[in-house]
């Protein structure tokens, strides 16, 4: 796995499984509905493009791109649309996907963005959640694994846009960070 990563912390296998059990959840929720889930560019690539396929039932989706890290392994808190929606989702049924809610920040920013354009519905499911680093409270319906208050990569997570295409969620040795 190289010198730059500590551990894993949850294999690709563990991925899969738990993305099986939220899409059969999500699947169930928005039954005979027309739902658009919308990942949130770049974390959660992989998190939507293997959630989609576990799916059974058809989705519309569609992308947004925000960024509070920068380089750094801080949210600045600062929220920066980098590509709006394509579509006006007022009065769909709205799911966003994201790969981590470590502050909070970023989805409490996102939830009142999308919110007041008036979906039906919206919720937010997202593979890991860090509680110890909350800034702000969150109501997240559908969450795959609360972490330690550690800086992970991999999955879709970077640190200074690198180890996005790691298969598993592993943790960064702290001289890559400057720890
Ligand atoms: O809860 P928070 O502290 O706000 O952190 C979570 C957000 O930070 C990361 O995105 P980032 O801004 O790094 O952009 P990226 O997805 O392109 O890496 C991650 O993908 C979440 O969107
Ligand atoms: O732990 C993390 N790793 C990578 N990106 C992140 N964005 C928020 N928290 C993290
Ligand atoms: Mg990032």
């Amino acid at each position: 796995m190289g010198t730059d990563l500590k551990s894993v912390l949850i294999t690709k296998e563990e991925i899969d499984a738990k993305l099986a059990e939220l899409a059969a959840k999500i699947d169930a929720e928005y039954a005979g509905k027309d739902l658009l889930i919308v990942g949130v560019l770049k974390g959660a690539v992989m998190v939507m493009a293997d959630l989609a396929r576990a799916l059974s039932n058809p989705v519309t989706m569609d992308w947004m791109a925000v960024s509070s890290y920068g380089a750094g392994t801080q949210s600045s808190g600062v929220v920066r649309i980098l590509k709006d929606l394509d579509t006006d989702i007022k009065g769909k049924d709205v799911l966003i996907v994201e790969d981590i809610i470590d502050s909070g920040l970023t989805l409490s920013w996102l939830l009142s963005n999308l919110g007041s354009r008036e979906p039906a519905s919206l919720n937010v499911v997202t593979l890991l959640r860090k509680p110890e680093a909350a800034k702000v409270a969150i109501d997240v319906k559908w969450v795959g694994f609360d972490i330690p208050n550690e800086f992970v990569v991999g999955y879709g997570l970077d640190f200074a846009e690198k180890y996005r295409n790691l298969p598993f969620v592993g943790t960064l040795a702290p001289h890559v960070y400057g720890g």
